[in-house]
């Protein structure tokens, strides 16, 4: 019951949207087409009568006229069944789509809420199998259950009153007198039905928790193995293939491990589905053949008994043979309502926009604060700064003191820090790690703005500017350009991104650490002559670039004092 709230909680914003009404009409017709396919059972069901009938009286007359009808109603049966199939498959990308979009728009949200729960650690599991997987499985699974739910309906309510009519009474002795059961066959059917969903559930109930599990475990692989095709140059460098090709092999153990349980579980579940869907098949044979035998049915009779038997034993049986299907959903749901739990969830943002500073003329950035770790270990204390337009700030200290830590408590992201922060604008602020994102040259230099934003002749004078002009021809090349481009030109090209953005509040961590002396100065030349409204502190080791700067600040005084007598014993 759990399972369906969580489930009209995911599926209501899109059967509640502005496309409900196109996909509505399409799920109509879709349930309509598929629901028909019940009739052709019905009619089949008629016909199997009358043809076993005809055929046990050897009456050609009625056999040939039975035969063209067949032909008719089977050819209408196709009809039905492959558009409704087809039509289903749009109804799966419509709906797939919509729900991608929106898990898409909440997780790369406006305030980097995707970033902000990974600083929290409290991002779920692989987010991106989530997004691409979850929602496949749960939309094409949603669908199939729903109209082989409501196929099993319809077939009970048309055949269970055909199996009460064929089946007649029987007469049991109990207690000295006779006890008349009308309809004995739907009885019995219920009885029998109901014993093997008992059975099922129990045989099949770990399922749930195993297939959870198997969703985990996959995606863990795969993102194993795109880490690995990332990093191919950094592997092949330190001829690292055996260790992680060990690696790998021990993420797909995970794999192989949990998936050895689901196959135990499965094939004991398949024992007993299979057993029954085979006996299912000659029961009602068994349980007619006194009628049979006793000349109150014919044959044409008894085929129609199996037949209405079979069809609602089937539909009755739908939780039996859905179990595993219903397993794989049942865990998808749960999969995918933690993961809108955290995109709903609140992560704190504490910077406050600034208007102005008395005495100081317009500051883009006010900052007055002690940096510590998210478990409360100091970082920096007593971090004064005061950001006007045109000026290059320079942090400087030795490595692991927490300046990347402050850049990225400036940007906002970081809620690790005492005192205040104030912003006139948005940082733009550039990690270490470099993210080229986009395909084509051009989308790569405007980014995050798209390509189109910007003419050709902007492009092709920021990459004049940063010196990459030999790269203007290539502008709209696609390719591996985080392959192919330096470690110095991907930082050129950072300060190109740059130029063509024009950011007020520019917070760069080592952006000039692969370009020499000159190529860095050249850098911080450009962004004094080109953005000289921009405030801009750049993190680096490179102290030749000092005298460039306004002011610099040395981070070394602000570490923590006890912090730092141990470390300066322990160096000693
Ligand atoms: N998420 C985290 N969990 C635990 N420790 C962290 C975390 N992030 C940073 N640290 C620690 O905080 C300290 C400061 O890290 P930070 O990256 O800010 O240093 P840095 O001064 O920029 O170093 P470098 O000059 O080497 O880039 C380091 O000791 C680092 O290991």
């Amino acid at each position: 019951m759990n399972q369906l709230a969580l489930f009209w909680r995911l599926i209501k914003p899109y059967w509640w949207s502005r496309q409900r009404l196109p996909s509505l009409a399409l799920l109509f017709v879709v349930l309509a087409t598929s629901l028909s396919s019940v009739w052709f059972s019905v009619e089949l069901n008629q016909w199997n009568g009358d043809f076993y009938n005809a055929l046990q009286k050897l009456d050609g007359s009625q056999i040939y006229p039975l035969l063209k009808s067949y032909i008719i109603i089977i050819g209408a049966l196709i009809l039905v069944l492959v558009y409704s199939d087809y039509l289903q498959k749009k109804l799966v990308i419509q709906w797939r789509e919509w729900m991608t979009k929106d898990l898409c728009r909440r997780w790369l949200s406006k305030d980097s809420h995707h970033y902000r729960l990974q600083l929290n650690q409290e991002e779920p599991d692989n987010p991106d199998q989530r997004i691409a997987e979850d929602v496949k499985l749960l939309v094409e699974t949603s669908l199939t259950l729903l109209l082989s739910f409501l196929r099993s309906v319809l077939t009970l309510g048309s055949f269970i009153v055909i199996l009460w009519n064929l089946s007649g009474n029987i007469t049991l002795p109990l207690g000295g007198g006779d006890l008349e059961i009308p309809g004995y066959m739907v009885w019995v059917c219920v009885l029998y039905t109901l014993l093997g969903t008992g059975i099922t559930h129990v045989i099949g109930k770990p399922l749930h928790q195993l297939n959870f599990q198997q969703q985990k475990r996959e995606a863990d692989f795969r993102v194993a193995l795109v880490q690995r095709r990332q990093h191919s140059e950094a592997i092949a460098g330190q001829q690292g293939e055996g260790r992680d090709r060990d690696d790998l092999n021990g993420s797909f153990r995970e794999v192989a491990l949990n998936w050895y349980s689901l196959m135990i579980r499965d094939r004991n579940l398949s024992f007993f589905t299979t057993g029954y869907a085979q006996i299912t098949m000659m029961a009602p044979i068994f349980f007619a053949l006194p009628q049979f035998l006793s000349g109150t049915i014919l044959l044409g009779g008894l085929m129609q008994i199996r037949m209405a038997f079979s069809k609602v034993s089937g539909a009755l049986s739908w939780f039996i043979y859905a179990y595993r299907d219903l397993a794989k959903w049942s865990a998808t749901i749960e999969r995918l309502s933690r993961f809108e739990d955290t995109l709903d969830q609140q992560v704190s943002h504490r910077i406050k926009p600034v208007k102005s500073a008395s005495g100081a003329g317009e500051l883009i950035l006010r900052a007055q604060l002690n940096t510590h770790l998210n478990h409360g270990k100091p970082l920096l204390n007593n971090v004064s700064l005061l950001l006007s337009p045109g000026t290059l700030t320079i942090l400087h200290g030795r490595s692991g003191l927490g300046k990347t830590s402050l850049l990225r408590t400036l940007s906002g992201f970081d809620p690790n820090f005492d005192g205040k922060i104030a912003h006139s604008e948005k940082a733009f602020w550039i990690p270490q790690r470099l993210y080229l994102g986009g395909s084509t040259l051009k989308s790569i230099i405007t980014y995050p703005q798209c390509g189109s934003s910007f003419s050709q002749h902007d492009c092709e004078f920021a990459l004049k500017r940063i010196g990459l002009t030999h790269l203007i021809d290539e502008l709209d090349e696609s390719g591996s350009w985080q392959q192919r481009l330096s470690s110095g030109e991907q930082q050129r090209v950072m300060f190109g991104r740059l130029l063509l953005n024009r950011p007020k509040l520019i917070l760069l961590d080592e952006t000039t650490s692969a370009l020499d002396t000159k190529a860095a100065i050249e850098m911080l030349t450009l962004l004094r002559e080109e953005l000289s409204e921009s405030a801009v502190v750049l993190v680096t080791h490179q102290t030749q670039l000092h005298e460039y700067a306004d002011t610099v600040v040395n981070l070394e005084s602000n570490y923590p004092n006890k912090i730092r007598e141990a470390r300066e014993l322990q160096e000693n």
